[in-house]
């Protein structure tokens, strides 16, 4: 019951307080308190005070960081042979020159955004808006000016970084114009290449450069003393995806990254001496956790200022000698069949990760024989718990595409379609109802009504007001968890609840020419049992029959899933729709079919 958990919740964050290098200026007085009702999250670290992006910077015994220690190591994307590197002394003297001249320009508790690729300069900027004591907002840098406009919009963003151009894959994109179309508010544009900025600049907008001479006339403008706070106060707007809805403003604290390189340490092992990798961007949760992962474990950030998708990645990964890569499912799916990794040296690897969408088997199969078969650290959690609730780990036996266990001090349990727990050894299938007590989850929401989202309508558990995730997980018999895709994207098939995930592991593997599907149901204009709908983006130079396809999908799935599901029809297309972090947008294709079948309907 829930004071067992509070004991165990004590003992366990206390000695992760000391492996991380989390130093508070006024120590919490316990862990939790949950004497606050209206918090069912409970009340962490309270009266603590720090300053979380300073914890990154300074150097420490334990994990063991010295000034003379690399931070950070990168290359530019054209660069083959040069890489470079940040001391830790440096950084910190960069990233204190910075939030110097955010002095000079903001407001205290203002809102700043970062739109740009997760360089090294985004990172300094990122943690010197923190130190400072500002809010970061970040937007991920392949947002059309719409999208842009909207994010700093709900932050009443007070100015924004963004770099003139981007280069990926040896093509420059314009990315200043996407921002001036979407808002007035000033900007501080980082040339892409060398130091000149490389178009005209809006009146209220500013070069890096003069935004960095700003500091000039103070007399030690690389020292700066740390904004602390209470542990709660907002470091970072952050925006979910958006596979089930409208993007949601979620706000993240300081407690927010102790959480996230907590679920490092434990269940990805970083220490002190790994190096880290991970192509993301700091307006995908996996950048922010990713920073403060690397710095609070001791570790060494590596950043390719480029595309993850060619051979150069894998090159950098080599010569950086990376320890730890982490990955998506649709970067793993483009390496492999380029084969553009071949006989690349990744043997510095311990291990991968991997996390955003399920992952594919053969797909990790692929990616673990690239570095003699380490293991593929699953996770699995959202942006507005700060880290995973479901996870691999080291010290487990470990499937391709599954999690072994929950995160240390998660709990959840498998609803039933009634809102009543499964036992905790039971093989079964259902949405996931969280633990409320989740250090680092968000109690707050910018554009919706939190409670509303997460809490309302979750059903309750041995006391427990449950928090809601909407994902669909099975329990394997062996007790390993399996991710199959959003509640919203079960299906039901002649009565039985089926999840597009699990439908669509069946058909990637039903013929050669198979790069991906996506499984959607549909209802039938003139009412009865749901259809289902496969759609398919075959590999190139493939040519495919969707009546052929069709045959073997059924045949495919009646063997492996279920004698009766039927696929009804199948549609090859180019490409899919997805968000603009890579997950698949199933909500549009069924929205697409709907549209067709009633047009159908009306012939
Ligand atoms: N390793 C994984 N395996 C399967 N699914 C994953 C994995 N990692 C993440 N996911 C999916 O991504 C979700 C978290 O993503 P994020 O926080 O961006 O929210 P979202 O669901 O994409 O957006 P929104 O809440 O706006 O719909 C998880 O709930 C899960 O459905």
């Amino acid at each position: 019951g829930p004071s067992y958990l509070l004991v165990s919740f004590s003992a366990y964050w206390s000695i992760v307080l000391k492996e991380l290098s989390v130093v508070f200026r006024e120590p919490p007085k316990c862990i939790l308190d949950t004497t606050d009702k209206s918090k069912p999250g409970g009340t962490w670290l309270p009266g603590s005070v720090l300053n979380i992006a300073e914890c990154c910077l300074q150097p420490a015994s334990h994990p063991s960081k010295k000034d003379d220690d690399v931070a950070i190591v990168w290359r530019d994307e054209m660069d083959d042979s040069a890489l470079h590197h940040l001391k830790l002394k440096e950084f910190r003297e960069q990233v204190m020159l910075v939030a110097n001249a955010l002095d000079t320009t903001f407001t205290k508790g203002d809102a700043i955004a970062i739109d740009m690729p997760m360089t090294v300069n985004a990172v300094i900027i990122y943690l010197a808006i923190v130190l400072a004591g500002f809010v970061v907002v970040s937007i991920a840098d392949s947002f059309a000016a719409k999208e842009i406009a909207t994010r700093l919009r709900v932050s009443n963003a007070k100015g924004i970084f963004t770099q003139d151009f981007i280069l990926r894959g040896g093509r420059k994109f314009p990315l200043y114009s996407r921002v001036v179309e979407a808002n007035p508010c000033k900007a501080i544009v980082i040339p892409v290449i060398g130091n000149d900025v490389g178009l005209q600049l809006r009146n209220q907008d500013q070069t890096w450069i003069d935004f960095l001479s700003s500091v000039n006339h103070l007399p030690r403008p690389n020292y700066y003393t740390p904004v602390y706070q209470p542990v709660d106060s907002l470091t970072n707007i952050l925006f979910s995806s958006g596979t089930t809805g409208d993007p949601k403003a979620i706000g993240w604290t300081h407690l927010s990254p102790i959480r996230c390189s907590e679920d490092a340490w434990a269940h990805v092992d970083i220490q002190d001496g790994d190096v880290y990798c991970w192509p993301t961007n700091l307006g995908w949760v996996m950048g922010p956790i990713l920073l403060y992962s690397t710095f609070l474990c001791g570790a060494t950030l590596a950043l390719f200022h480029g595309s993850p998708l060619s051979r150069r990645f894998g090159k950098f990964v080599q010569d950086a000698g990376v320890t730890v890569l982490g990955t998506v499912p649709s970067i793993v799916k483009a390496w492999k069949s380029t084969n553009c990794m071949e006989g690349l040296d990744w043997t510095k690897l311990k291990s991968f990760c991997s996390t955003g969408e399920a992952s594919n088997v053969d797909d990790d199969l692929w990616l673990s024989s690239r570095a003699y078969y380490k293991p593929i650290i699953e996770c699995c959690g959202g942006t507005e718990l700060a880290s995973s609730y479901i996870q691999g780990c080291p010290l487990q036996p470990q499937a391709f595409g599954a999690f072994s266990t929950a995160s240390m001090t998660a709990g959840f349990v498998i609803l039933d379609e009634n809102g009543v727990s499964y036992p905790d050894d039971m093989p079964c299938v259902g949405e996931v109802g969280l633990f409320p007590l989740y250090l680092g989850a968000s109690d707050r929401l910018l554009n919706a009504d939190h409670d509303k989202v997460y809490l309302i309508g979750v059903p309750m558990y041995k006391g427990m007001q449950l928090r809601r995730h909407g994902d669909i997980i099975k329990r394997t018999v062996g007790g390993y968890f399996v991710v199959q895709g959003r509640a919203d994207d079960t299906m039901n098939l002649g009565g039985i609840k089926t999840s597009s995930v699990e439908i669509e592991r069946v058909c990637d593997r039903a013929e050669e020419s198979i790069m991906e599907t996506a499984a959607i149901s549909v209802a039938p204009v003139d009412g009865g049992p749901e259809l289902l709908v496969i759609f398919v983006v075959l590999k190139k130079g493939f040519v495919g029959e969707p009546d052929k396809l069709k045959m073997k999908f059924s045949k495919s799935i009646q063997n492996n899933l279920n004698p009766l599901f039927k696929v009804s029809f199948v549609k090859i297309v180019p490409e899919f729709p997805r968000t603009a972090s890579n997950k698949l947008l199933r909500r549009v294709l069924r929205d697409q079919m709907k549209h067709e079948l009633s047009v159908r309907s009306k012939i």
